[in-house]
């Protein structure tokens, strides 16, 4: 008799989590729950959330609880962000989110392998460790962060490795934004397949 042995993941690093409004991309503007993962190797040197980088900072938490958090609120998509979500095998926490009714979303450098059930992948990928080529192909929306003139070009090197339904958005560098936003506002209007992603919750003092 052969004893099979399950890798199931039972805990994941937890920085937080909260019920707000989406504030970025497609789905700006919705109810969400977002759990934010520890644990980042990407160091992007404008990253919003350094914090989060080290997952041994952050308590290891069940899974089932995370989720039961979750259920208390009303709304029913769960966006899973971090630090790099990807560093972690998803299923388990993605399949417990869907059997209690979440749509699940993740924020993602695409950096790490794939894992988890996703009914919406954000994709934004980073120069300091480039996405894998299997996620640009699956990712629902492409959005860029523009931190200098030379980041349209390289939007367009990802644009190009999207599937034909992909969402384009350029998002300025939270820093930058007063000088790269009028750059955008243009580029747009020149190159209507993208749109502009501000994020809104920080203009309205949300999470
Ligand atoms: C903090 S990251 C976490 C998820 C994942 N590591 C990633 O980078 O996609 C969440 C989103 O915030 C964006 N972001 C991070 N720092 C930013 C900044 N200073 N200005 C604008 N967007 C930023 C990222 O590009 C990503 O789309
Ligand atoms: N409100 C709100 N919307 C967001 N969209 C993506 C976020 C992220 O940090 O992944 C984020 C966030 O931190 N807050
Ligand atoms: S990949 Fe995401 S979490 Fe990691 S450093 Fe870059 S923006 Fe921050
Ligand atoms: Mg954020």
């Amino acid at each position: 008799m052969t004893t099979a042995t399950l890798h199931t993941t039972t805990v994941l690093p937890v920085m937080e989590s909260f019920y707000t409004i989406q504030g970025e991309g497609f789905h700006q503007g919705k109810a969400a729950y977002f759990i934010r993962l520890g644990g980042c190797d990407v160091g992007c040197v404008w990253c919003d959330v350094k914090e989060s980088w080290d997952a041994d900072k952050h308590p290891k938490r069940p899974i089932d609880e995370i989720v039961a958090e979750a259920a208390a609120h009303p709304g029913r998509i769960a966006v899973i962000t971090g630090g790099e979500p990807l560093m972690h095998d998803l299923q388990a926490l993605t399949s417990a989110l869907q059997a209690e009714g979440f749509r699940t979303h993740m924020e993602t450098s695409g950096s790490s392998p794939l894992s988890g059930q996703w009914d919406w992948i954000t994709l934004s990928p980073k120069k300091f460790k480039a996405p894998l080529p299997e996620i640009c192909a699956v990712a629902h929306e492409l959005k860029i962060v523009i931190y200098n003139k030379s980041d349209f070009a390289w939007a367009e090197q990802y644009a190009a490795l999207a599937g034909p339904n992909c969402k384009l958005y350029l998002q300025p560098e939270w820093s930058k934004a007063n000088q790269m936003t009028p750059l955008i506002i243009d580029y747009v209007k020149a190159n209507p397949q993208w749109q502009i992603s501000l994020q809104i919750h920080k203009y309205l003092n949300v999470p």
